[in-house]
C-alpha cells in the first residue's frame, strides 16, 4: 500500500454556535445515546455522550492528526461559546478517533454533536451546538453531518442557540444479543508464526521491540443495541476510558495524553500478565510481572517513547523510576503515570500527534518496528491502537490508545484487535495467550 499524500478535509470554516447549560444530576449517560451510533467517553461513571452531529470532519494519511489540530483550532476560534459550566468537557467539544497506520483505508474523524450531556464530580450538563448559515442566523433545524463549508464571518450577537428546546430523553434497550468473535485474518497459528518471525528478526536485526497484533470478527444483526455492549465495558472496566466513537468501541486502559489547564498527564502500560485464579495465584502473578527482565525492558522502551515525545514540550516531565502494577479485571499491566507542565501551548491533538504511535502499540525503534507490523500483520488496523478521545474548543481533551475495542461498520461487521509486545525472549505461546486475554473485554460485552 501506498500512503495517501493529502488529508481530506473541510474546504472551509464551519461556524458553530455553542452553549453550555447545567442539568440535574444525570447519573447514567448511556440510555441517552443512539442505540447504533453512540458516541460516548467514560470512566468512572463519569464523562460526556454525545447525541447528533452538528459537524464532522474526516482525515486521512500521514498528516491526519495535524491536519486535525489545525482545523479544530480554526473551528474553535470561530465558533461563538456561552459557557455556564466551566469544566473539562464542557463548551465547544469533538469527539476522536484517529487511524493507526498513515496508509490505512480508515478515516480519521472529529465529531461535534449536537448535544452533549456531561457529568463529572458530581455536577452534569448539556451543551447544545448548531451550525450558522451564512447569513448569521443558528439553523436551527439542520442536522446534516459531513464536512460542507460554511462561510465564516457571522455577527456574534446572531448566533445564540435555542436554550429552551426540549431535553434528550433517555429510551428503553433493545434486546439482549450474544455474538461469537471468530478469528479474522491472522488466526491462533498464524499469529504464532508471526511472533516467532518476529523474535528471530529481532535476535538478527537489533531491532528491540514489536507489537503484534491479531483479530477477530463477526456480525451483529441490525436491530441490535450497541449500548448494550457500553454498559458492560463500562461496568466491567470502571478505571478504563469506555468509548464509542464512529464504530469503534471498547474500554482502553492507557492514557496517551491528557491536557488540562496547561498540565499534561499520560500514562504508559506495556509488561502484561493474566490475573491469578485465587488470591495467591494472584499475588504471585503481579510479582513475577514486577519481576520479569523482559517485561521491564518492554516497558522502558514504552516509557522512554513517551517521554522522549513529551519532553520538547514541557520543561518539568516527570515519571516514576519504578512502574507500578495496575490491577484490571483480566490483567495486570506495568504503568507508569506522567505528568508535568506545557511550555508551549500545545493542543491535546498536538500532543497525540507528537506521542502517536508510542512504543506500547508499535515498537523501537518505531520505524523499524512499523515495517515490521506491515509485513506481518496480514490486516490494515484501521483506528485500533490509533488515539481515541475528545477535544475542547480551547485545545484541553483526553486521548487514550484505542486498545480492548472492534470497530463496528454500518452493514454490522464488527472486527476486534488485540496485540502484544514482542521482545528477543517472547514465547509465541504465551504470546497468544496474552492477546486471548486482551481480547476479554469485548468479547464478553458482545457476547
Ligand atoms: C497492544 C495492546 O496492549 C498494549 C501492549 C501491552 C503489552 O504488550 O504488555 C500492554 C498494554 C498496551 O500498551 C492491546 O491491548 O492490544
Amino acid at each position: 500500500m501506498t500512503a495517501p499524500a493529502t488529508t481530506r478535509r473541510a474546504t472551509d470554516v464551519t461556524a458553530l454556535a455553542v452553549e453550555t447549560t447545567p442539568l440535574d444530576d444525570v447519573r447514567q449517560l448511556i440510555p441517552f445515546l443512539d442505540s447504533r451510533h453512540p458516541l460516548v467517553w467514560l470512566r468512572k461513571g463519569e464523562g460526556i455522550a454525545g447525541i447528533g452531529e452538528a459537524l464532522r470532519l474526516e482525515f486521512t494519511g500521514p498528516d491526519r492528526i495535524r491536519e486535525a489540530s489545525r482545523v479544530w483550532r480554526e473551528t474553535a476560534a470561530l465558533a461563538t461559546v456561552e459557557d455556564a459550566v466551566h469544566t473539562p468537557g464542557t463548551g465547544l467539544v469533538a469527539f476522536g478517533t484517529f487511524a493507526f497506520a498513515d496508509d490505512s483505508a480508515a478515516t480519521s474523524t472529529l465529531i461535534v454533536p449536537e448535544i452533549v450531556l456531561g457529568r463529572r464530580a458530581g455536577r452534569s450538563w448539556i451543551t447544545r451546538i448548531r451550525r450558522i448559515d451564512d447569513t448569521g442566523d443558528p439553523t436551527a433545524d439542520q442536522t446534516t453531518s459531513g464536512a460542507g463549508a460554511q462561510a465564516p464571518g457571522s455577527s456574534a450577537a446572531s448566533r445564540r442557540p435555542t436554550t429552551n428546546a426540549p431535553l434528550p430523553q433517555p429510551t428503553a434497550f433493545g434486546d439482549e444479543y450474544r455474538l461469537s468473535l471468530l478469528p479474522g485474518a491472522l488466526g491462533g497459528e498464524g499469529y504464532k508464526a508471526a511472533v516467532a518471525s518476529a523474535v528471530e528478526r529481532i535476535r538478527e536485526h537489533g531491532l528491540s521491540k514489536v507489537v503484534l497484533a491479531r483479530d477477530l470478527g463477526g456480525h451483529l444483526p441490525r436491530e441490535s443495541d450497541v449500548r448494550r455492549a457500553l454498559v458492560e465495558l463500562a461496568l466491567g472496566y470502571p478505571e478504563c476510558w469506555t468509548f464509542a466513537v464512529d464504530g469503534l468501541i471498547g474500554s482502553s486502559p492507557e492514557t496517551l495524553v491528557r491536557v488540562h489547564h496547561g498540565t499534561v498527564t499520560a500514562r504508559v502500560l506495556a509488561g502484561t500478565v493474566s490475573r491469578g485464579r485465587d488470591a495467591a495465584s494472584d499475588t504471585a502473578a503481579a510479582a513475577s510481572l514486577t519481576a520479569s527482565a523482559k517485561d521491564q525492558g518492554e516497558h522502558r522502551f514504552a516509557v522512554s517513547s513517551v517521554l522522549d515525545a513529551l519532553g520538547p514540550h514541557s520543561a518539568d516531565l516527570e515519571a516514576d523510576d519504578e512502574p507500578f502494577t495496575l490491577k484490571l479485571p483480566n490483567l495486570w499491566h506495568l504503568a507508569t503515570d506522567i505528568a508535568g507542565t506545557l511550555s508551549d501551548g500545545s493542543s491535546s491533538l498536538d500532543l497525540a500527534e507528537a506521542l502517536h504511535p508510542t512504543a506500547a502499540v508499535a515498537g523501537t525503534p518505531r520505524r523499524d518496528a512499523l515495517a515490521l507490523i506491515h509485513e506481518l500483520e496480514p490486516f490494515d488496523r484501521g483506528r485500533y491502537a490509533g488515539p481515541v478521545g475528545w477535544v475542547g474548543g480551547d485545545g484541553d481533551g483526553e486521548w487514550a490508545i484505542a486498545l480492548r475495542c472492534a470497530q463496528l461498520t454500518d452493514d454490522g461487521d464488527l472486527t476486534a484487535y488485540a496485540g502484544a509486545g514482542i521482545v528477543a525472549d517472547s514465547d509465541p505461546e504465551r504470546e497468544l495467550a496474552e492477546t486471548t486475554m486482551k481480547f476479554r473485554p469485548v468479547v464478553e460485552a458482545f457476547g
